[in-house]
């Protein structure tokens, strides 16, 4: 039997037992902890973890901001559409997108046909504390980088609301209860993309 197989012939078969039939796509502000709550949960079901900025910058071999500054958000952005098509196109696995590219409709229903869209929902305190102390994130290099983020807070919750599936992020929460809170979301509601074979499915 083929790695990752199980006895039905389905890829991506999760540690705990678990089958991963799709893969899951975090989106959201930058800082609500997609890269690292992403990286936990494709541990936990034993399923690979890609990043798409890190997949630019590996294929740019330049850093996101060198990318902004040499060749401008609009390049970026095709870039970061190229990236996500290819990896929705390999195996169930889980997939960290940068917190802009769930704005662009056609990557929303890339999202939703190939994968399922997660919504990491961190409020605005929280995801400040967490991007203050890092100069990586080139759209927050202005004069007032918490207002900016505040206006990008608001002009992007209603479209993050789109997702298919909502995770609240609560201060305090480890990345695994993090990670597991996504698992029982998804068992949940969406045993099409996570099921559990001891329930067989309604
Ligand atoms: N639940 C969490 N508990 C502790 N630290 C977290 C948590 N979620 C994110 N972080 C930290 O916050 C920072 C931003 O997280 P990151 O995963 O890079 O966010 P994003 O990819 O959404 O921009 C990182 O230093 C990360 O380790
Ligand atoms: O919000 C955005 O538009 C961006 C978020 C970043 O990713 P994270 O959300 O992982 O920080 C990165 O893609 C780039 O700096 C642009
Ligand atoms: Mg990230």
């Amino acid at each position: 039997m083929a790695e990752g197989a199980d006895h039905r012939g389905l890829t991506s078969t999760a540690t705990r037992g678990l089958i991963l039939h799709k893969t899951i796509v975090f989106v959201g502000m930058m800082g609500a902890g997609k890269t690292a709550v992403g990286r936990t949960l494709a541990q936990q079901l034993g399923v690979v973890f890609r990043d798409s900025d890190h997949e630019i910058e590996e294929a740019a071999q330049h850093t996101i901001a060198e990318i902004f500054a040499r060749d401008g958000e609009p390049f970026f952005r095709r870039k970061e559409t190229q990236i996500i098509e290819r990896l929705l196109d390999g195996r169930p696995g889980v997939l960290s997108t940068g917190g802009g590219a769930f704005l662009s409709e056609y990557n929303r229903r890339m999202m939703s046909e190939k994968g399922v869209s997660v919504w990491l929902d961190a409020g605005l305190d929280l995801l400040w504390e967490r991007v203050r102390h890092k100069d990586t994130r080139p759209l927050l290099k202005t004069p007032d980088p918490k207002g900016t983020l505040k206006t990008l807070y608001e002009a992007r919750v209603p479209v993050y609301r789109l997702a298919d599936l909502t995770v609240r992020s609560e201060p305090g929460m480890s990345l695994d209860a993090m990670a597991r809170r996504v698992t029982q979301a998804l068992l949940a509601e969406r045993p099409d993309v996570l099921e559990n074979p001891g329930r067989p499915l309604p």
